[in-house]
């Protein structure tokens, strides 16, 4: 009856997405009255899965495995649903970010158990079991109802936020049986096209727009992401015009991200814009038009020329002022 939450890393380090999940789980299980059990895949550090025990994790299961080290959502599917089955564990919660979207369904169907994606809040009632999530991209949420004995969540980020609910260190490893099968297609190396940030990923999201009038004066957009260790993001004008890639583009049609800060410089904030980026923590506009629709959803706002405000809050932040 358990809850097992599995807890992705990223080069053998966890990120805050993680420590929100494992809350998640633990609120889960104390309504349920049961264990939180937290699962991590590939080599981690004892150090790293030691900062688990501080967001609630009862347990913390281990598979300690180099061949594991980088995902492939067929055997991870198949080592979470070993475990699960070990556990006899009823709960498996994901984050609903590009590995839990590739685990969950091949996860659903090995467990039979239904899956919601996108979850958005804790359950409105345990029995039946009924729970928020996010549909259509965000701009609109639905209560679904899973009726099979086995669950499977995937919780968007930010949605619940990380709770801090100490624990004693619990550490098990586990070793998984797998075929030969399973490792028939092999990850040689991956490289990314540049060092940059992956947008699904990251805490901070430094987006700009039509506003920036060019793509040559995209280097203050540039500087401002670098110095705030952030990922850099675009609107769909800017990416369909060739300003920016399209893997930047940010909203309706372009992709749905929830970081902590997004910075929105020269973007209007046009309702297929925002759809994509509402979620966000905290939003940041910068714009010249005191009446942009962007300042309605930002929390912080700065009315003035992009080209003039951005080098000098670079500069503040690089000084550390
Ligand atoms: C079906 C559909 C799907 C769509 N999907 C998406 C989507 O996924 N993502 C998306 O982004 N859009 C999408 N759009 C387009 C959307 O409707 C807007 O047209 C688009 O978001 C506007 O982009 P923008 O804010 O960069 O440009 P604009 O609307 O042109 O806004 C530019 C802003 O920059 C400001 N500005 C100008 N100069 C400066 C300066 N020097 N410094 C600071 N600010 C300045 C202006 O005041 C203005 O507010 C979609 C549209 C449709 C119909």
């Amino acid at each position: 009856m358990s809850v097992i939450a599995f807890a992705k890393n990223w080069e053998g380090k966890f990120k805050k997405s993680t420590y929100e999940l494992v809350s998640y789980a633990k609120e889960l299980a104390f309504r349920l009255n049961t264990q939180t059990l937290v699962l991590s895949i590939g080599e981690v550090e004892e150090s790293e899965l030691e900062k688990l025990v501080q967001y609630g994790a009862d347990k913390i299961i281990s598979v300690d495995d180099s061949r594991l080290n980088i995902l492939s959502s067929r055997i991870y599917a198949e080592v979470i649903s070993q475990v699960v089955n070990k556990e006899d564990a009823s709960y498996v919660i994901l984050s609903d970010n590009n590995s839990g979207k590739a685990i969950s369904p091949r996860l659903s169907v090995k467990l039979k158990a239904g899956l919601a994606a996108g979850v958005l809040d804790v359950p409105k009632s345990l029995d039946p079991f009924v729970i928020k999530k996010q549909v259509f991209t965000g701009k609109a949420f639905a209560y679904v109802q899973i009726d099979s004995e086995k669950k499977i969540l995937t919780l968007s980020k930010n949605s619940f936020g990380i709770v801090e609910n100490p624990t004693s260190l619990n550490l098990v490893k586990f070793t998984p049986e797998l075929s030969d099968d399973l490792f028939k297609i092999k990850v040689k190396s991956v490289e990314s096209s540049d060092n940059k940030i992956i947008l699904a990923d990251a805490d901070i999201v430094v987006s700009a727009g039509r506003g920036m009038k060019s793509a040559d004066n995209w280097q203050p957009v540039e500087d401002l992401a670098s110095v705030m260790g952030a990922a850099t993001a675009c609107s769909r004008p800017v990416s369909d015009d060739g300003w920016r890639g399209h893997e930047e583009h940010v909203g309706q049609t372009g992709k749905v991200i929830a970081p902590n800060l997004y910075f929105a410089i020269g973007i209007s904030g046009a309702i297929q814009h925002v759809a994509g980026v509402s979620r966000s923590k905290c939003i940041v506009a910068i714009n010249t038009d005191p009446e942009a629709p962007i300042f309605s959803v930002a929390d912080y706002g700065v009315v003035g020329d992009a080209m003039i405000v951005l080098p000098e809050l670079t500069e503040i932040i690089r000084n550390g002022e």
